[in-house]
């Protein structure tokens, strides 16, 4: 069993005296340990799929499970609880609390979960660690670089060790020098804490990162074929350093 399972997915909005159906029976697998990129010409529906994967805006029809679990069948209030413990969110821009300390803003997803002080800040010690922000710890936004302001947004993602983690445009509005210092730990989440991802972009080179590259047209998922330059899929097991 795959652990995203995405079957007959429809969505669709009204614009104007117009419908718009951005997504027309999707069907998408994603395994555990996948790098899974989508793109396609915009307005055609990624964000639409990306954000019914994360349980944060409900299909008009069609079912996703996730990890065995049919989110698509939730309340919203159990929705909530289940993206607090099993999502990773990454923004295309970080979305930081201004007034809190990268420290303060890794922490905020452990709130919501019963864990003991330590136990929150070994999770919080572990994910800053992950992107090479230790010592930036107490530093404010303001005080940081985009692309450390974009590594404490990553942070904060997979702070809670989540089953999957979805990424919308994550190098989006970044310079290309600091894009590549994302790109490459984009691709340690996956390698080495094993984490799998669902990544949205426009760039084909950032595309190209992942293992397998989806393009979303007309309402469907294709799968493109794997680049012969393509990394292989990740063998490691999930959790890594976070599953502590
Ligand atoms: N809440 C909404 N109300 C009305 N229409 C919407 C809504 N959300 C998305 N749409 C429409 O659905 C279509 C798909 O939007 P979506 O943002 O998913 O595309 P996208 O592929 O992510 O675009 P881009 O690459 O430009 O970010 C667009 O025509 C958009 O205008």
């Amino acid at each position: 069993m795959a652990l995203v399972e995405v079957r007959g997915l429809k969505k669709a909005f009204k614009k104007g005296g117009e419908t718009v159906t951005p997504l027309a029976g999707v069907d998408l697998d994603i395994h555990q340990g996948d790098f899974v990129s989508m793109m396609g010409p915009s307005g055609t529906g990624k964000s639409t799929l990306l954000n019914a994967v994360a349980g944060i805006d409900p299909p008009d029809a069609g079912t996703i499970t996730v990890a065995g679990t049919e989110i698509t069948a939730m309340s919203r209030t159990k929705l909530a609880d289940w993206r607090a413990a099993h999502l990773g969110y990454i923004f295309q821009t970080h979305n930081l609390v201004p007034v809190l300390t990268a420290y303060e803003n890794v922490e905020l997803p452990t709130l919501l979960a019963s864990l003991s002080r330590t136990q929150r800040r070994e999770r919080v010690e572990l994910a800053l660690e992950a992107v090479g922000l230790t010592d930036r710890a107490d530093h404010l936004p303001k005080q940081l670089s985009g692309g450390q302001e974009q590594r404490v947004g990553i942070a904060r993602a997979i702070v809670m060790n989540p089953t999957l983690v979805v990424a919308d445009e994550p190098t989006g509005s970044l310079d290309a020098a600091t894009s590549e210092q994302i790109q490459t730990l984009l691709v340690r989440l996956n390698e080495e804490l094993g984490m799998t991802l669902l990544m949205v972009t426009h760039d084909a080179a950032v595309a190209n990162l992942a293992g397998r590259r989806l393009r979303l047209d007309g309402g469907q998922i294709v799968e493109l074929p794997a680049k012969s330059n393509a990394r292989p899929a990740s063998p490691s097991p999930a959790g890594g350093a976070l599953a502590a």
